[in-house]
């Protein structure tokens, strides 16, 4: 055999020609879990494959052992033994070889590769056995010594019987898991001081990683029939990697007299691909010398009884940071697993299929070859340092740890050059949700502690539900700003949040402080899968240089002179959305004059949901901007609906105000959010090479007509996915229309159009609303829309970067602030009748009166984007009252919603507003004056269509 392949292999794949390893998977295609093996960057669905005649080659393969592979579990294929093992591994083996001697049976087998044989990430995996038993061994000389030290003395850290017997306990099968499955920090009892006689109880502090091998059996023996030591490996089936978290502060109370028990039976997490033992028969090594003289039961024949497999552990922080925090190997256990076994039953212990047996921990020597933290950190003595920025004497929530192993040379010319299991990789989420009661203990650990003087909320569990109220949550906050006041504390996970729900205490902390409120958290489910540029858009950045930098480009290419410039680009937009109502109020009438042959009449209504157009008009800004083109398909283009779906996906993933899983390790659902993310980048990825690339083309040819090119090219971030432009600025136009269509509206326009025709009675409005706002009645409508319709609810999160003091209590930096604006737009102590839609608050406000709604934010890190948004809202609303007549849809069910914005929501998730479907009237007003407008804006912006 040679390791070559003809299917591509990377170099370095752990899932070499000579490893093939076997586990439980699911695809698409099948959602039932059944068996298939990894090889290079794929994997084959063994059931699939062998439906496909795959293995009618295999002379020893009857056809009635297909059905192994159907089977949930690898048991029953287990249990056919080392030799059925071995020769299918050695068949695939030949299947997948460059010379193989079946060609038929895969490599020139379209139909088989393409029903059986599937790239990995389509695949998922599941636990590969039921796991009947799982028995933990201490075999690792050097972690037991290592122990030995910290809890006693380094003169008797071995305790008298270690050398001559492999030390082991029962612990959970129940609790064994497979790869990827989020771990929660138990509760338990413990000391919370060494020397305390009376324990406390609460989430473990001293949460731990054991790296460990697994062996899974494949044949068990009959009770009080021991097995002989030297037929001991005939009854492995194969190896995995083993995490055994320990929690060692539990440990340590409850260990004695009977050793580990809540301290290790919550989760211990295996890898799920299961390396076969015949993989590893090349790597066979002496172990760790032992020279105490054994009894005859344990005395092993063959030396090298251990393998020599090379073992390291990553952790991942819940900022996203990482680092291999040890290397070590396999041959560190001074008990083999064959002696494991010979000593397990000597007693008469029945054995089963299916049982798992843990090495115990696996450090080594060096430094950096711990396989525990309890050894790095001495026993939480003193802290870990893993890289210069991550510190650790326990895990902390969030904190990722992937475990790796692999045999031989990292070269594949070699034979057998790399046998492995894939990593196990898991996450520590705190404890979960489901039990309010015990969520109670995980908040006694907060980012920031608790803060004297600022009233805190204290039924904690409530807001379990809360955060998950979505629409709701505004709501609910604001109720509890009744009774708390204005600003109070709240926590969630390990997360301290200060809250503010008037317009009073945002002023103060938002103003006042902002040279302070000046930061964002961080999230990390995003960063994870979303490459850091996708991630980091100014509205999701810590305040840092680079922050401040594009925060800088972006208000230098947003202010009242660049956006002065972008008026043709606005004058376009707008015109072009009006002019397509105005064709479907055409189209309306013609149909319905053949339909009814009625007389014309220049009253005729039509019914439309302008949403599109306006997201159109949004998003077409915003390209033109940022890569000088923009999409001129109607406003069901397919490239338009896909960015602005895409983008809409994007911001909700992104959200940190209503995401609290992105934020809170307690509430990560992470697959499912992650497959999410993946699909939308790989979308995203796709629209933005084929802007980027068109903007290159136009720069090379000289055509390009943007006007902040420039940094796009530098920051390819920069034009779309803003905290929300896309979205915003659609939302309050549409709903500033839905008001229009109203009862109220009908009088709105009303005294619009007076005040309109005030200032220009010669109907210039349509052109000179481009240069000049000077109908304060619009201007103040503007504002009441902003207010009245808060499109982000709760505001983009900050963090504060220096301690702030509000009445008395001091706020240390690094505090996590919520700006409840929905509140404080509607908070009766700053405005009359909050709840009604009434443009003249905003009338005859004196210049420099400071903020006067908290819809695009406040302070250091307000909206750059508003200058520009307020202009696309005056222009489109100059417009529209002007060319059109906004009324009520004909049938009352398609009206709008028009008592708030989180009633009319349609997806509270998200970070800002979705208005649910409606429809709005339509009439033109004066065919005459239309004509004139259009004619203005067609020769103005002629040389802008292609
Ligand atoms: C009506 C439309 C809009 C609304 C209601 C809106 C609202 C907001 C809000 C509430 C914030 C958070 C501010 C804070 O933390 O205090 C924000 C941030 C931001 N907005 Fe807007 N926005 C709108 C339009 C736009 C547009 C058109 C652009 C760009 C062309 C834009 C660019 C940004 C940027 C870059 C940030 C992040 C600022 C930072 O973190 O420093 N926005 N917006
Ligand atoms: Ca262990
Ligand atoms: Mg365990």
């Amino acid at each position: 055999m040679t390791s070559e392949s003809w299917l591509s292999i990377p170099k370095g794949s752990h899932f070499s020609l000579a490893n093939i390893p076997f586990g439980i998977i699911t695809t698409p295609a099948s959602p039932n879990p059944h068996a298939g093996i990894a090889i290079g960057d794929y994997v084959l669905d063994l059931y699939l494959f062998a439906t496909h005649g795959g293995f009618s080659y295999l002379e020893s393969f009857s056809s009635e052992q297909v059905g192994l592979f159907s089977q949930s579990t690898l048991n029953q294929f287990a249990a056919a033994g080392q030799e059925f093992h071995k020769q299918v591994r050695r068949y695939l083996q030949d299947v997948f070889s460059s010379v193989t001697t079946v060609p038929q049976a895969l490599r020139d087998n379209q139909a088989a590769r393409d029903g059986a044989l599937f790239p990995k990430e389509h695949v998922k995996t599941h636990l590969p056995m039921k796991v009947t038993g799982y028995t933990d061994f201490f075999a690792g000389k050097n972690h037991a010594y290592n122990c030995g030290c910290i809890f006693r003395d380094p003169q008797k850290a071995l305790q008298p019987n270690y050398l001559h017997l492999p030390v082991g306990y029962s612990s959970r099968a129940s609790s064994v898991v497979v790869s990827g499955t989020p771990v929660r920090r138990p509760l338990g009892q413990y000391l919370a001081n060494p020397g305390d006689v009376k324990s406390v109880f609460g989430p473990c502090r001293k949460l731990d990683i054991e790296l460990e091998l697994g062996a899974f059996l494949c044949k068990g023996n009959a009770m009080g029939e021991p097995i002989p030591i030297d037929k001991a490996e005939g009854y492995i089936f194969g190896f995995v990697l083993l995490n055994d978290w320990s929690a060692r502060d539990i440990q340590a109370w409850e260990a004695v007299p009977l050793g580990p028990f809540n301290a290790k039976n919550f989760a211990s997490t295996i890898s799920p691909w299961v390396v076969l033992k015949d993989a590893l028969e090349p790597f066979h090594v002496p172990g760790l010398l032992n020279d105490t003289e054994l009894h005859p039961y344990l005395r092993q024949e063959r030396q090298d009884n251990v393998y020599d497999i090379n073992l390291q552990a990553e952790i991942k922080t819940a900022d996203g940071k990482s680092e291999i925090f040890t290397r070590t190997n396999g041959k560190n256990l001074v008990f083999s697993f064959a002696q494991m076994l010979a000593h397990h039953t000597i007693g008469g212990c029945p054995m089963e299929v299916g049982d798992l047996i843990g090495s115990g921990t696996i450090s080594g020597t060096e430094p950096g070859s711990l396989g525990s933290l309890l050894e790095a950190s001495l026993g939480g003595k003193q802290t870990y340092a893993i890289s210069t920025d991550i510190h650790r004497k326990f895990l902390e929530d969030g904190d990722t740890i992937s475990i790796r192993g692999w045999c031989g040379k990292d070269d594949s010319n070699l034979l057998h050059s790399k046998v492995s299991s894939a990593n196990a990789e898991t996450l520590i989420l705190s404890i979960g949700l489901v039990i309010s009661l015990l969520l109670i203990f995980v908040l006694d650990k907060t980012d920031i502690p608790f803060i004297q003087n600022l009233p805190a909320v204290p039924s904690v569990p409530i807001f379990g539900n809360l955060f998950q109220l979505g629409s709701e949550h505004p709501k609910r906050l604001a109720k509890l700003s009744e009774q708390y006041g204005p600003v109070f504390q709240i926590r969630l996970g390990n997360r301290r949040f200060v809250v503010a729900n008037s317009f009073e205490s945002i002023k103060q902390l938002w103003i006042n402080n902002q040279s302070s409120l000046i930061s964002r958290p961080t999230l990390h489910t995003f960063h994870n899968v979303l490459s850091s540029s996708q991630g980091f858009t100014i509205g999701t950045s810590p305040w840092d240089e680079s922050c401040k930098r594009r925060r800088k480009a972006a208000a230098t290419a947003l202010n009242r002179p660049a956006v002065a410039s972008y008026m043709p680009f606005v004058d376009l937009e707008s015109y072009v959305s009006i002019k397509d109502l105005v064709d479907q109020i055409r189209s309306g009438e013609q149909q319905s004059h053949t339909e009814k042959d009625s007389k014309k009449t220049a009253n005729f209504q039509v019914d439309i949901d302008p949403y599109p157009l306006f997201q159109r008009l949004a998003l077409n800004l915003s390209l033109t901007l940022g890569y000088g083109f923009r999409i001129d398909g109607g406003a069901d283009d397919h490239l338009l609906r896909e960015i602005i779906n895409v983008e809409r996906g994007i911001s909700t993933l992104r959200s940190t105000s209503n995401n609290w899983q992105d934020f809170v390790p307690l509430l990560r659902i992470f697959p499912r959010r992650n497959d999410q993310a993946s699909n939308l980048r790989r979308r995203r990825d796709k629209y933005l090479e084929f802007l980027l690339q068109r903007l290159k083309d136009r720069i090379s040819a000289g055509t390009d007509k943007s006007c902040i090119t420039g940094n796009i090219m530098k920051d390819p971030d920069y034009a779309l996915n803003h905290a929300g432009g896309l979205d915003t600025t659609p939302a309050c136009i549409l709903l500033g229309v839905a008001i229009l269509s109203g009862p109220q509206g009908q009088y709105l326009q009303q005294k619009l159009l007076e005040e309109i025709n005030k200032v220009y009675p010669d109907g210039s409005a349509w052109k000179k609303c481009l240069d000049e706002e000077k109908v304060e009645y619009l201007t103040a409508f503007c504002k009441e829309v902003l207010r009245f319709w808060t499109v982000i609810p709760m505001s983009l999160p900050r963090v504060n970067v220096k301690e702030v003091v509000y009445k008395g209590a001091r706020i240390p930096a690094g505090t996590t602030f919520l700006m409840n604006a929905w509140a404080a737009d509607f908070d009766y102590e700053h405005f009359e009748s909050p709840l009604e839609f009434r443009p003249e608050r905003f009338l005859n406000i004196p210049e420099g009166s400071g903020t006067q709604h908290f819809a695009f934010g406040a302070g250091s890190r307000m909206c750059t984007g508003s200058h520009l948004a307020n202009r696309e809202m005056y222009i489109t609303f100059m417009r529209i009252i002007i060319a059109l007549e906004v009324l009520p849809a004909q049938d009352p069910a398609q009206r709008p919603i028009l008592t708030g914005p989180l009633e009319c929501n349609a997806n509270p998730s998200g970070l800002s507003i979705e208005p649910k479907k409606f429809l709005v009237g339509f009439r033109i007003r004066d065919d005459n004056k239309l004509r004139h407008w259009f004619e203005d804006t067609e020769m103005a912006t002629r040389h802008m269509l292609d």
